[in-house]
């Protein structure tokens, strides 16, 4: 157990308890937003790369830089995506394993044909509308949670996109379902009635339930629309020879809607976090977006493409968002052969300067074939080598810098093949949500905003903040007072 069979030189690290391996170290939450303390720790006492075991698998787990960018680029050579069996049986048992299979790629053109830069620029006003029309909805409240709200408005809207649902003329909610799905994912696996484990499964069920009905009615109704999902999986199915099915395409919608809305609406919750807190990023941030509306000859005619594409603040604040929100803590991939790593005589000298301990100078591993390895994305984004006083928050460092696609040093959306293909689709959103706000309305911050972190799933204990429409006159007051 303790010391696996392997034709060169194990990385450094504990395989833990048999059988346990490291799981229940790995899995305690943090409220932390330094690197995850499981990490850190053996980042201290091992180097860059390190080995565990988790769920019962055996586990390289990849801080470095170098070798991050390695496995990002040698996908489906010498590496290959895979998630631990629990993600399978939680998420659909069809999922996993079609997502890096033959369904992956109609998965990645299907995201790309709906949101690809041209789908985006038709979408604009939608997005724009339906960002205006909840924040108004919002300002009418006492106080709104606003993990909650955003991930209502982005479900909508994404789900509307995908499968053609309107949640305004259901009689069932479908996000409901995925809520209770979502609350359960971090509990004590106990499958007895009350338990969240339990409101867990069965919020996937009720979930899937309506998935299915909703393609059945689907099968019988003709419809004028832009194609979504739905009419791509029924052309799919109908194909002689296909290798899909109903089971693989709904398992799929339900991981796409779920990777969709919590991913966005935790990275936006976390942007009106930082605006709270930054004073001067909220200022910089509504200059960009008030001189927007001052350069139109109507300030109410919606956002254009361009506007959108001349928000250079913006994007550098979104970039600092997801830095420091680390939403993906954990991106896994399998060897499929022997791999021979040697760790760069940079990344040692980083260690030299006191980064991390020389424990391990002579750094030359061998990650055996068969065994899982894990990208550590929160390392990346928060190593001060890279990143000068990594926790403080902080737009400005992204100026000048190469805003799309990923590096060695940013890995929020993923890298190599499997980069995220909905970023834009994120970004669209978020700057467009933000434009509305800052140019619109005045929060104040009632309560909560931490992010618990487990490796599996981020989510703030409750965000609670209270929107008021701006009286536009005074606030320009304010403003020129403070300068
Ligand atoms: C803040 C928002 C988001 C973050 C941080 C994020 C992060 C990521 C990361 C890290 C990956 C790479 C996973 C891997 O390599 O195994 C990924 C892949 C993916 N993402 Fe996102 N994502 C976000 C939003 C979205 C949205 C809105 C959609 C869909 C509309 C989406 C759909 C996908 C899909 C389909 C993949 C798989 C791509 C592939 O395997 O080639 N993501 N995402």
């Amino acid at each position: 157990w303790r010391n696996p069979r392997c034709k060169g030189k194990l990385p450094p690290g504990s395989m833990g308890l048999p059988l346990l391996g490291e799981t229940l170290q790995f899995f305690t939450p943090n409220t932390s937003s330094d690197i995850p303390p499981f990490i850190k720790e053996r980042m201290d006492r091992y180097g860059t790369i390190f080995k565990t075991n988790l769920v019962g698998r055996p586990i390289v787990v990849s801080t470095d830089p170098d070798l991050n960018y390695f496995v990002f680029l040698q996908e489906g050579q010498l590496f290959q995506s895979w998630y631990p069996d629990t993600f399978t049986e939680i998420f659909g048992r069809q999922n996993v394993g079609s997502l890096h299979g033959f369904m992956y790629k109609y998965l990645k053109n299907m995201v790309l044909y709906l949101f690809g830069p041209e789908s985006l620029k038709k979408m604009l006003p939608e997005v724009e509308e339906a960002a205006n029309r909840k924040l108004h909805q919002w300002s009418c409240q006492d106080s709104v949670e606003l993990k909650d709200a955003t991930a209502s408005m982005i479900f909508d809207l994404t789900a509307k996109k995908l499968i053609s649902y309107d949640a305004d003329k259901s009689s069932e909610n479908l996000r409901e379902n995925f809520v209770a799905f979502i609350q359960g994912l971090i509990s004590f696996p106990l499958y007895l009635p009350g338990t969240a484990c339990y409101k867990c499964l069965q919020g996937r069920k009720r979930a899937m339930r309506m998935l299915r009905s909703l393609l059945q009615e689907r099968r019988t109704m003709r419809r004028n629309q832009q194609r979504d999902f739905f009419d791509y999986v029924l052309e799919e199915l109908q194909k002689k020879g296909t290798v899909l099915t109903e089971a693989i395409a709904l398992d799929l919608m339900f991981v796409l809607l779920f990777a969709s809305f919590e991913t966005t609406s935790l990275a936006l919750t976390l942007a009106v976090k930082f605006l709270s807190d930054h004073p001067l990023v909220l200022r910089q941030l509504t200059e960009e977006h008030e001189a927007i509306l001052n350069q139109r000859e109507n300030a109410d005619s919606g956002l254009t493409w361009k506007e959108y594409k001349s928000m250079t603040f913006t994007f550098q604040f979104i970039n600092e968002t997801v830095r420091l929100a680390n939403i993906v803590p954990g991106i896994f991939r399998k060897a499929l052969r022997d791999i021979q790593f040697k760790v760069s005589t940079k990344r040692l000298m980083e260690r030299e300067v006191g980064l991390i301990s020389m424990s391990h100078a002579d750094a030359g591993y061998t990650i055996p074939a068969g065994w899982a390895i894990m990208v550590c994305p929160p390392a990346v984004h928060l190593n001060p080598a890279k990143y000068e006083d990594p926790l403080a928050f902080n737009p400005w460092r992204w100026e000048g810098v190469e805003l799309n696609g990923a590096s060695k040093h940013f890995m929020a959306f993923g890298g190599g093949m499997r980069f995220c293909v909905g970023t834009d689709f994120t970004k669209v959103q978020m700057a467009v949500f933000l434009h509305c706000l800052v140019t619109k309305y005045r929060w104040k911050t009632i309560k909560g905003g931490n992010i618990v972190r487990t490796p599996g799933l981020q989510f703030p204990d409750g965000f609670y903040i209270q929107l008021k429409k701006k009286d536009t006159r005074k606030q320009e007051t304010t403003l020129h007072k403070q300068s």
